[in-house]
């Protein structure tokens, strides 16, 4: 039998084909610290914590501090974003990853794209392969960039995406919605009153302007999960980020003292939710970005899907003034969200950690930014 094309693309690693991890694939330094279950009994050390939504307003505001303050992260139950929505998103990603590699191929992400089909951003700054594959879109945008990657939609493609664009949309709108509620639910955990969060937002419009990324990830299942990666430790760069795993879990939270990994459980219908490098920056180091990754399975493939907020990319980021303590000076110094990629490719290079990079002279020994990562020894 002849071999499928897609096949013969020396672009494309087959992970379906691979029955062992070549050394391409293989990372170093992946068992240095033990790996913990994070879904025992709430309020013990390694539980993720939990944030209802339907509690009332005070009580997840104090869990939001709690959890923004200690872990960076937090599942998110109650949202109101349906179950079954949820479901035919995830369906609709498996159908995307299940294309023939050629059509995969085609939206390949181009070295400074944003957006397009393949591995992250954060690849690029390692030779070592990840275990993934991923898909990076602007949900305001999604339909005309489907049509312009694939134009035979409709006929060829009939079954596929692009007929289907409308789920996608869907909840986008479910969760651009969710992004404001968690906004304002986060400025409320830092202490601001109703009218220092309108103030706020009429000062700095950060919910108005706020723009969503989505990001989809393909771990497939692989043969030999401990030499492999599916995505290398990193904080996720923006304010803050929905992660929705499906029911495999791979999502792994950094933790101090002890160092360890907590594995953060499959929860049916939560979000977990990350808070990223630019929300330290705004809330001047109150909220701490949270360093994590996602390990691969045997047996399983799995899927996740990152829906990323941000500011957009040429606003400049300053610590909130409420957040600043009396007398002292903000702790970050101001930086747009492109600034801060280019900051952060630079620290890759060096080892260093990108927060404090953009730490105000005066804090920068106590940013706490290497306090809550450990230091980049993977590259090879
Ligand atoms: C909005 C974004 C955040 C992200 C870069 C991006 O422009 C789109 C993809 C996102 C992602 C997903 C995987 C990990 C990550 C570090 C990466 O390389 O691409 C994040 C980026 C980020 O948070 O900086
Ligand atoms: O796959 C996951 O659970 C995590 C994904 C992630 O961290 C990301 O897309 O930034
Ligand atoms: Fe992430």
């Amino acid at each position: 039998m002849p071999t499928p094309s897609h096949l013969k693309n020396p672009l494309y690693f087959d992970f379906r084909a691979a029955r062992r991890v070549p050394e391409s694939h293989a990372w170093p330094a992946l068992h240095d610290h033990p790996v913990v279950d994070g879904g025992g009994a709430p309020a013990t050390p390694d539980a993720v914590p939990v944030v209802d939504l339907r509690e009332p307003g005070a009580a997840a505001a104090a869990g939001v501090a709690r959890a923004a303050e200690q872990w960076g992260a937090f599942l998110l139950t109650g949202h109101g974003v349906p179950a079954e929505l949820l479901a035919r998103v995830e369906d609709r990603i498996a159908c995307l990853f299940a294309l023939p590699a050629a059509d995969k191929m085609r939206a390949s992400r181009g070295p400074g794209d944003a957006c397009g089909y393949g591995s992250p951003i954060i690849a690029s700054f390692f030779s070592k392969c990840m275990w993934s594959e991923g898909y990076t879109f602007s949900p305001a945008s999604l339909r005309g960039d489907l049509r312009k990657l694939w134009p035979k939609a409709g006929d060829d493609y009939a079954s596929f995406w692009f007929v289907r664009a409308d789920v996608m949309e869907e909840f986008h709108k479910e969760m651009h919605v969710l992004a404001g509620k968690l906004l304002e639910l986060f400025l409320r955990a830092l202490g601001l009153t109703d009218e220092q969060v309108a103030a706020v937002e009429e000062e700095r419009r950060i919910g108005e302007t706020m723009t969503a990324t989505m990001h989809l990830n393909w771990y497939p299942r692989c043969p030999d999960p401990r030499r492999a990666l599916g995505l290398i430790a990193h904080t996720d760069s923006g304010f803050f980020t929905f992660v929705l795993q499906s029911l495999v879990p791979g999502l792994q939270l950094f933790r101090h003292a002890p160092d360890r990994w907590v594995a953060v459980p499959a929860v049916p219908g939560a979000f977990v939710v990350n808070v990223g490098d630019l929300f330290q920056i705004l809330t001047n180091g109150r909220f701490h970005s949270v360093y994590h990754r996602a390990v691969v399975n045997r047996d399983l493939d799995r899927i996740s899907l990152g829906y990323f907020l941000g500011p957009p990319p040429h606003a400049k980021v300053a610590p909130l003034r409420e957040a600043v303590p009396p007398g002292r000076t903000p702790a970050y110094r101001a930086v747009t969200w492109l600034e801060y990629m280019g900051v952060r490719e630079k620290a890759f290079a060096t080892g260093a950690s990108a927060l404090n990079m953009v730490a105000t002279a005066a804090e920068s020994d106590d940013a706490d930014a290497a306090v809550h990562q450990p230091p980049l020894v993977l590259s090879s």
